[in-house]
C-alpha cells in the first residue's frame, strides 16, 4: 500500500515549503514520492521547483475539488500505471475545502493500494490572528481547513510574539480537538508527524463533513514584455495599493538592472524576491476576488 497524504491550508500558507522539505525528508529514507500539484491558475511556479526525477501530475487552472473526482482518479490511476513510488503528496490550492479534495481521491478503483493517512493543513498563523478583517467566506474557509485536518501545522511562528503563539494554539485546539498541532517556522516538519498518522480519514467522516465552503477565487495571468522592467520600489508600492482581497501573486518580475526577471511571492501583505539564474518567462500570477478589474504595475 502506498500512504496519501493531502496537503490542504490558505494560498500562501507554506504547502509547498512543507512539500519540499517532505520530499528532502523521504528520499533520506530511501522512499520514493510522487507528486499531484493542483493550481488555480494555468501555471505551476512550484512544480518548477520539484526534481525531474520525481513523478509530478499538474492539475491546473481549477480546484481539485470542482475540477471532478474522474479527473483527479485519472490521475492518480496513471502515475500508479507508469511510475514506482512509496508515497503519493496532494498538494491542493488555498481555495480548495479539504474534505472535497480528498473525497476526490477515495475511489474502490485504488482500495487495494492507497492508505489514505490524512489531511495536514498549514495554517498562516499571523493570518489566523488577523482573521476578523476577512470576508465571511474566507474565514469560514479557513476554519474548515483547519476542523478538517488531522495534523496541523501552525506555520510562520517567526512572525509572532510568544503570547501570540500560544494564543494561536489554543483557539485552534479549540476548533479541532482531535488533530495534533505543531508550531512550525518554514514549515518545518519532521516527517515521523506525517508517518504517526494513524489513516483515520475514513469516507464516512467525509460523508458528514460540511461541504460548500468552497472559495470561488479568480486568477490572472499578466504577461510583461520584454522592454518592461520595474524597480523594486516602484512594484512594493504598487502591491501597497493593492485590496486585501488580492490573496496571493507568484511569478517572475523584470527588475531594472538585474539580468533575469527575479523569482517574485506574495503573501497576505509579505513580499519576497530571490535572484533567478535561469531566464524565465517574465509574468506575474495573481489569485484573489475580482482580479480582472485590477490596476496593473506601471513600469
Ligand atoms: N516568514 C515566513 N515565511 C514563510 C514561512 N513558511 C513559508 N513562508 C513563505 O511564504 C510564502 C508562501 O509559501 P509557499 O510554501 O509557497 O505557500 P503555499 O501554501 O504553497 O502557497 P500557494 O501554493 O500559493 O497556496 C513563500 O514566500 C515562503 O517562503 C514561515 O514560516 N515564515
Amino acid at each position: 500500500m502506498k500512504d496519501v497524504y493531502l496537503f490542504s491550508g490558505f494560498l500562501g500558507s507554506g504547502k509547498t515549503t512543507l512539500l519540499m522539505n517532505t520530499i528532502r525528508q523521504l528520499k533520506e529514507q530511501n522512499l520514493k514520492p510522487a507528486i499531484i500539484m493542483n493550481e488555480l491558475g494555468a501555471l505551476n511556479f512550484d512544480s518548477q521547483a520539484i526534481e525531474e526525477n520525481i513523478p509530478l501530475k499538474e492539475m491546473l487552472n481549477g480546484c481539485i475539488c470542482c475540477t471532478g473526482a474522474e479527473k483527479t482518479e485519472a490521475q492518480i490511476q496513471s502515475l500508479l500505471a507508469d511510475s514506482e513510488f512509496d508515497v503519493l503528496i496532494i498538494e491542493t490550492t488555498g481555495a480548495a475545502h479539504p474534505v472535497e479534495a480528498l473525497d476526490a481521491v477515495y475511489s474502490p478503483l485504488f482500495a487495494n493500494e492507497l492508505n489514505i493517512k490524512g489531511i495536514v493543513t498549514v495554517a498562516d498563523s499571523k493570518r489566523w490572528l488577523e482573521r476578523e478583517g476577512m470576508s465571511i467566506q474566507t474565514r469560514s474557509l479557513f476554519l474548515e481547513q483547519i476542523r478538517h485536518a488531522h495534523l496541523i501545522l501552525a506555520n510562520k511562528m517567526d512572525l509572532l510574539t510568544e503570547s501570540e503563539r500560544a494564543k494561536v494554539t489554543f483557539e485552534m485546539q479549540n476548533i479541532n480537538s482531535h488533530a495534533l498541532i505543531i508550531q512550525t517556522t518554514n514549515a518545518s516538519l519532521p516527517i515521523k508527524y506525517l508517518q504517526r498518522l494513524q489513516a483515520t480519514a475514513r469516507p464516512a467522516s467525509i460523508q458528514q463533513a460540511t461541504i460548500g465552503e468552497h472559495l470561488h477565487l479568480g486568477s490572472r495571468l499578466v504577461t510583461f514584455n520584454s522592454e518592461e522592467s520595474f524597480t523594486q520600489e516602484k512594484f512594493e508600492e504598487w502591491i501597497k495599493t493593492l485590496p486585501n482581497s488580492v490573496y496571493r501573486m507568484k511569478g517572475f518580475v523584470p527588475i531594472e538592472g538585474i539580468r533575469n526577471p527575479m523569482l517574485f511571492q506574495y503573501a497576505y501583505g509579505l513580499t519576497q524576491w530571490l535572484p533567478e539564474y535561469v531566464k524565465m518567462e517574465p509574468n506575474l500570477v495573481i489569485i484573489g476576488e475580482n482580479v480582472n478589474e485590477l490596476e496593473l504595475p506601471k513600469a
